[in-house]
C-alpha cells in the first residue's frame, strides 16, 4: 500500500526528487540528483515546513492532499526562501488562501518580491515559540547560512530541528529517507560538493549558528534538512562534523593539483609535481584538468586539501581563462589557510605566473617553494624544478603532522 513517509507519528515526509535538472543553480552538475524536502506535521494545526521547486509542484500537493484529505494547512513556516524551497508558495497560497505563512522580518520582503504575499503573516524572532497541539515550534535565526532570511524551526515534542540548507547534500533519496536506514556513504562525497558550491562563502555564518545551538543546547533525535537524508543519531554526529570542518576552512593532509594545458606540456609538469610529493609518502594527491573536470569537484577538493597547486599556459599575453574562472571561485568562497604553489608556460614571453600570483593574493595563501616556469616543451631542468617543488609541498604537509 502506498503510504507517505513519517519522520516520527504526524510529521509526514512530503519531499521529492529531481533527476531532471542537469545542473543545479543551472551551474554545479547533479550527478545524482537531488531532493527537495518538505515535511507536514499534523497535530491540533497542521503545519508545512517549507515547499519543493515550483516544478515539482503537482506531486508535493498529491502527496499533501493524500495525508490531509481535504482538511486545510493552518501554517507554512518559510525557512528559507530561495526558490528551490519557496517556489511552490504562490500556488499554496491559491490552494489554502487562508494559510498563515510564519518567517521573519527578511522572509517577507522576500516574499512579497517573489509571490506577492503580503497578508496573513506571522512574524517570528529568535526565541520566540508557536503552540501547535501538543507541540510547540520555535524559531532559531540562521542568517547567511546561506541567505540572509534564513532559520531553523525547532519541534520540541518529537526534537526535531528543521534546518534549512544545513547539513544538507546534493543526492537524490532513493527509496530512504532516514540516515539509519541506508548506506549513507554515498552521501558524503556529495555533502563535500553540495557546502563547497552552495554554503561555501559562508563558514563564518555557519560558525556563528553552531555556537548559538552549543551555547543553548537543544536535544535533537532528527535533524530534517531541505536537501539529502534526515539526520538521526546514527549519522548526525559526522554530518555535523562535515559541516564544521568545511566551514572553519579545515583541511586533510594532501595536495590538490590544477592545471590547465592546451597541447599536453603543462600537464606533464603537473604530473611530475603530483609524483613528486606522492613519493614523498603524502597519500592524498589528486590532479584536475580544468577542461575534464567540473568546477564543483575541484571546489570540492580544495575545502578538502591543504596544498593547492596550480598551473596553467600563456594565453593571448594573459592567463588561460580557465585557470581564471576556478580563482574566481575560489576566491569567492574565501577559503583560508591553504598552501599555495604554481607553475606555468609559455612560448615566448611568460605572463600567466604574474596572472595568478595577482589573483590570488587576497587570498593571502601561504607560497611555498618558487613558481616553475616552462618555455614550450618541458627540458630536464624544468622537470628537475618541478620535481623540486613536489618535494617541497610534501615536505611542508610533513612537517605539519609534528
Ligand atoms: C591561442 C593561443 C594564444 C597564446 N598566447 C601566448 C602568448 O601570449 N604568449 C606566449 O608566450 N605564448 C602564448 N601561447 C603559447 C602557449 O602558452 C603554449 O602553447 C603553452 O604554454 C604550451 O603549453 P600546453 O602544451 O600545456 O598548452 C598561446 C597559445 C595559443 C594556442
Amino acid at each position: 500500500m502506498f503510504e507517505i513517509p513519517q519522520i516520527t507519528e504526524g510529521i509526514y515526509y512530503v519531499g521529492v526528487n529531481d533527476r531532471a535538472k542537469a545542473k543545479f543553480e543551472n551551474v554545479w552538475p547533479l550527478y545524482k540528483g537531488v531532493s527537495y524536502n518538505s515535511y507536514l506535521i499534523v497535530d491540533e494545526k497542521v503545519v508545512l515546513i517549507d515547499t519543493v521547486d515550483v516544478c515539482y509542484s503537482d506531486i508535493f500537493f498529491y502527496k499533501i492532499d493524500l495525508i490531509l484529505k481535504g482538511r486545510p494547512i493552518d501554517y507554512l513556516v518559510v525557512d528559507h526562501m530561495e526558490p528551490d524551497h519557496s517556489g511552490s508558495i504562490g500556488l499554496l497560497k491559491q490552494k489554502y488562501p487562508d494559510i498563515k505563512i510564519i518567517g521573519n522580518k527578511k522572509t517577507f520582503n522576500m516574499l512579497n518580491g517573489y509571490h506577492g504575499i503580503t497578508e496573513n503573516l506571522v512574524e517570528v524572532e529568535e526565541g520566540m515559540s508557536i503552540k501547535i497541539g501538543k507541540r510547540e515550534l520555535s524559531f532559531i535565526m540562521a542568517p547567511m547560512v546561506h541567505w540572509p532570511e534564513v532559520m531553523f524551526t525547532y519541534e520540541q515534542h518529537d526534537k526535531v530541528l528543521f534546518s534549512a540548507d544545513a547539513f544538507g547534500t546534493f543526492g537524490a533519496l532513493d527509496g530512504h529517507i532516514l540516515d539509519k536506514d541506508m548506506d549513507i556513504d554515498k552521501y558524503w562525497y556529495e555533502m563535500e560538493r553540495y557546502y563547497a558550491c552552495i554554503v561555501g562563502k559562508f563558514g563564518p555564518f555557519v560558525q556563528k549558528v553552531f555556537k548559538k545551538l552549543q551555547d543553548n543546547p537543544i536535544e535533537i533525535d532528527y535533524v530534517c534538512s531541505t536537501h539529502g537524508p534526515v539526520w538521526t543519531k546514527a549519522h548526525f554526529s559526522e554530518a555535523m562534523a562535515v559541516y564544521d570542518r568545511l566551514s572553519k576552512y579545515e583541511a586533510y593532509e594532501g595536495a590538490c593539483i590544477i592545471f590547465g594545458s592546451m597541447y599536453g606540456h603543462t600537464e606533464i609538469l603537473a604530473d611530475t609535481i603530483a609524483q613528486a610529493i606522492a613519493k614523498k609518502g603524502i597519500k592524498n594527491v589528486v590532479v584536475h584538468s580544468l577542461t575534464s573536470s567540473d568546477p564543483s569537484d575541484i571546489l570540492r577538493d580544495v575545502f578538502r586539501y591543504k596544498a593547492i597547486v596550480l598551473g596553467a599556459p600563456t594565453y593571448c599575453n594573459n592567463l588561460f581563462s580557465p585557470m581564471e574562472h576556478i580563482i574566481h571561485l575560489i576566491e569567492l568562497r574565501e577559503v583560508k589557510n591553504r598552501y599555495l604553489s604554481l607553475f606555468g608556460s609559455c612560448t615566448w614571453a611568460i605572463q600567466s605566473i604574474k596572472k595568478m600570483t595577482a589573483l590570488t593574493e587576497k587570498l593571502a595563501w601561504e607560497k611555498i617553494g618558487e613558481p616553475v616556469e616552462m618555455k614550450m616543451a618541458p627540458t630536464p631542468e624544468v622537470l628537475n624544478k618541478a620535481a623540486e617543488l613536489g618535494e617541497q609541498i610534501a615536505q611542508k604537509l610533513i612537517e605539519d603532522r609534528k
